[in-house]
């Protein structure tokens, strides 16, 4: 389709940055109901992270002069042709509306958008395709983009129904906090959309530990994975009817009371019952590891200790481990366990091998790989209890975080003259 003939010629960029935050589900999504539509068979709620430390940055730019849609992805050129990329932008144009940008002599009309062509160019500040939800942070960010440059009006709610059909979980990406993805009941998925239980400012005692695990297998993918669990397993049917409509309810009310121990209770059972659902699928499917395991027993066994939880643990579809912990207090403590049953590999620097708020790892008395090694042995643990270094490649501490952001023109992607990548 050719460009107006006011703008044929029309040698401008418009461009908007933003950037948005990944997050963990702590009562999983897991089925779909529609396929195409990405509709869940049951609710999900999720904690968003600190976009400071886990985030995708995305710019995305509008000119007369492209003749295409275009993506690069940290840096490389990627394919747009996918149905999901295709759907988010099918249904962030079909919202769009005039914009007017006097300074630079620019006018969009409503009308022009279907002819128009987007560059987008966008990087994870983590690593992609790596079990840290870079395709939620990442499909949120594009949507959140693209409705800034084109001055769609919907809210945030209405804006993660689109994100949805890029990937499931990015919806509970369009905010900050606590987040609610309710499943809806329209077949054409207009209510299956997410909503802001609370902010990230409403329980900001928890601190969360992220263990990178060392996995050399790659994982059956979270959507084959779920495709197959709806179609053998029993169990999620049960799951779905029965327990979660209970469990989020639940949920809803340890999140507005700031109730850690009904919090982590239900977190670590849901978790548990979501790789139960995956083990029951035909043929079963084993995201955790050996190393899983061992974090799981770690936290079960310090909780007993202390008589009430102090950390619940979350593991999506991979053996990574999401650990949130009640306060800093429990955090520190967290933390100088897992680096005792978990120290790093010799050639290693303490630098690397703990990342994002490195004020936990200070608090915890830690300056060097050495004093890892001096850590004494937590009373819980036995003589029998083993090291496993290097079973870790890294840990990520963190916290609830904020939702999306526009940021400053000076933090764009792509060249304001060209539309193209500035680093390429
Ligand atoms: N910043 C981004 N912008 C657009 N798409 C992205 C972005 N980051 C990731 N993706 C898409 O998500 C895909 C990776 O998703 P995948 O589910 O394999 O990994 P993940 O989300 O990092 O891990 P997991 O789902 O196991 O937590 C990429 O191949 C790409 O298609
Ligand atoms: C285990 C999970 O992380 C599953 C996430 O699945 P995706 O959102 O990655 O799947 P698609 O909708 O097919 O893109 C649990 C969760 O985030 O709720």
């Amino acid at each position: 389709m050719a460009i107006s003939r006011e703008l044929a010629g029309q040698k401008w960029v418009l461009l908007t940055t933003a950037q948005t935050p990944t997050n963990i589900a702590v009562i999983k999504y897991w089925g779909k109901r529609d396929e195409d539509l990405i509709l869940p068979v049951n609710d999900s709620i999720s904690v968003t992270l600190d976009p400071s430390h886990l985030c995708t940055i995305t710019t995305v730019a509008v000119s007369p002069n492209f003749e295409k849609d275009r993506m690069w992805l940290n840096r490389k050129e990627i394919s747009l042709s996918g149905a999901r990329y295709q759907n988010c932008l099918r249904e962030i144009r079909s919202r769009a509306n005039d914009v007017e940008d006097k300074e630079k002599g620019i006018k969009i009309e409503k009308k022009d958008w279907e002819k128009l062509h987007v560059y987008i160019d966008s990087y994870n500040n983590f690593p992609t395709a790596a079990g840290l939800a870079s395709s939620a942070a990442g499909l949120a960010c594009l949507v959140f983009a693209l409705a800034n440059l084109m001055n769609v009006k919907e809210d945030h709610s209405q804006l993660s129904a689109i994100a949805r059909q890029g990937s499931g979980s990015a919806c509970r990406s369009l905010y900050g906090g606590f987040v609610k993805w309710c499943m809806g009941k329209e077949k054409d998925g207009s209510d299956s959309l997410a909503v802001q239980l609370a902010d990230e400012k409403h329980w900001d005692d928890l601190v969360i530990i992220i263990a990178v695990v060392s996995s050399r297998q790659k994982e059956t993918s979270s959507t084959s994975g779920m495709r197959e669990t709806v179609e053998t397993s029993l169990l999620l049917q049960h799951r779905a009817k029965e327990i979660v409509p209970k469990r989020v309810l639940a949920m809803e009310e340890a999140i507005k009371n700031r109730d850690f121990v009904s919090f982590a209770k239900l977190t670590c059972n849901d978790s548990n019952q979501f790789h139960a659902v995956c083990l029951d699928t035909s043929p079963p499917i084993f995201y955790m590891n050996d190393t899983s395991h061992r974090i799981i027993s770690l936290v079960e066994k310090w909780n007993r200790a202390e008589g009430e939880p102090q950390v619940a643990y979350t593991f999506d579809a991979g053996p990574n481990s999401v650990l949130i912990a009640r306060n800093r207090k429990a955090a520190v403590s967290l933390l100088q366990r897992l680096l005792f049953q978990f120290p790093p590999n010799p050639e290693t620097e303490l630098n690397s091998y703990v990342l994002g708020d490195k004020t936990i790892l200070q608090d915890a008395g830690i300056n060097s790989v050495e004093d890892i090694e001096s850590l004494p042995q937590p009373p819980e643990f036995n003589s029998s209890s083993q090291k496993f270094q290097g079973d870790v490649s890294y840990f990520i501490c963190t916290r609830p975080g904020k939702g999306p952001v526009v940021l400053p023109e000076s933090d764009s992607l792509l060249d304001p003259k060209t539309g193209l990548p500035k680093n390429l």
